[in-house]
């Protein structure tokens, strides 16, 4: 019997990816590196007529099932608001014999960086109850898309979760991405990463796995615990899968976040994926229908991106103290708006 579709190189592809996607023939750029996954590189880029792009490096020669079923995904998903849009993809040949034959995914550039990166780099690590509902609440609508469609992310977390500069919210990485069995609606194979995965979704010795669309749910519950708290619960605990499967759902540590965040989260954290919400319920969840207005919260996302882009990363006490000594040297010769902007910035840069 048939559980997860399998991917499948569709009869009319049966041609080499060579002769299916071209080379780029300088149609496409690569500048800096943006990330790195399982998958390869991330590269900002200029597209010939998408201008601005990410290219994301995919090594046919590894693991070429899994590229193409990315592909499939980005393809069919793409066009979501919430999702990263997918431009097309070239092929690279490889360079020498020993070297490997690669696909290059030009993908929508998501300049604001990962929802990870905002996380780590706000004071405190924790992001404004408001923020946390705005994100949840775009997410939910580009895992309403998928789910729709019966299909199943399987990898969603901060570090698959962008921002471009204007602070919209879309879900990268299809890698993990699985299509549904047709007849059951269910899935079979385990996959995803450990600290978010959904209880049904962590394999069992001799225990056949089966669950639905609802692991998303919960690793988004997971995703906004760790926008509350700075990290995923049991996040220095190896392995974590037991702790997952047999401790009482995850909680908030604090009491100061409001009772709506609090009952959104249990709702998706239920143990029982029959009882968690779907997405389309939770996009009815008081916690992201009663919201300020969107422009406000994205405009204050954007603003302190803005102020994250001028702060060094971290590189430890010294490099931020040698940053901070900068900004004030600049203060003293600068003019008093630039002045007071600078002094911020370098006292900022001590607490970061
Ligand atoms: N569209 C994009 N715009 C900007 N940066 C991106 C974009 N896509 C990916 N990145 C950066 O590259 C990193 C790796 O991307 P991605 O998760 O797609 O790679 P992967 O190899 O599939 O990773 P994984 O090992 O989690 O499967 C991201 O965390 C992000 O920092």
């Amino acid at each position: 019997m048939l559980f997860c579709a399998p991917w499948r190189k569709p009869q009319a592809e049966s041609r080499s990816l060579s002769e299916i996607y071209k080379p780029p023939d300088g149609r496409l750029t690569k500048d800096v590196l943006l990330g790195e996954g399982g998958t390869g590189e991330v590269y900002k880029g200029r597209h010939h007529r998408r201008g601005v792009v990410a290219v994301k490096i995919a090594n046919i020669s590894r693991d070429e099932e899994s590229v193409m079923r990315e592909l499939k995904f980005l393809q069919q998903f793409g066009g979501h608001k919430n999702i990263a849009s997918y431009y097309g993809a070239y092929y690279r040949a490889p360079l020498t014999e020993c070297s490997s034959e690669h696909l290059e995914i030009v993908l929508e550039y998501c300049g604001g960086g990962s929802l990870h990166t905002l996380i780590s780099r706000t004071n405190g690590q924790s992001l404004k109850e408001t923020w946390i509902g705005y994100v949840c609440k775009e997410v939910l609508k580009g895992l309403h898309h998928i789910h729709k469609n019966r299909a199943v992310h399987r990898d969603i977390k901060s570090l698959n979760i962008m921002l471009t500069e204007t602070a919209k919210v879309k879900t990268i990485d299809f890698g993990n991405s699985w299509d549904l069995d047709p007849q059951t609606g269910l899935c079979h194979e385990a996959d995803g990463t450990a600290h978010w995965m959904a209880p049904e979704a962590i394999r069992q010795k001799g225990q056949r796995l089966a669950y639905d669309t609802k692991c998303d749910i919960w690793s988004l519950g997971i995703t906004a615990i760790e926008m509350a708290e700075g990290k995923p619960p049991y996040a220095d605990e190896y392995p974590v899968e037991h702790l997952i499967r047999e401790a009482q759902p995850p909680r908030l540590q604090s009491n100061n976040w409001s009772q709506h965040f609090v009952s959104f989260l249990e709702s998706c954290l239920k143990k029982d994926p029959s009882e968690r919400g779907s997405a389309e319920e939770l996009l009815q969840h008081p916690f992201v229908t009663q919201l300020p207005p969107k422009k406000i919260i994205r405009a204050e996302i954007e603003n302190h991106l803005r102020t994250l882009q001028n702060r060094p990363a971290k590189k430890g006490l010294k490099g931020v103290a040698l940053w901070s000594l900068k900004q004030l040297w600049r203060a003293c010769t600068q003019t008093s708006a630039e002045e007071e902007a600078a002094l911020q910035m370098a006292l900022e840069g001590f607490s970061c």
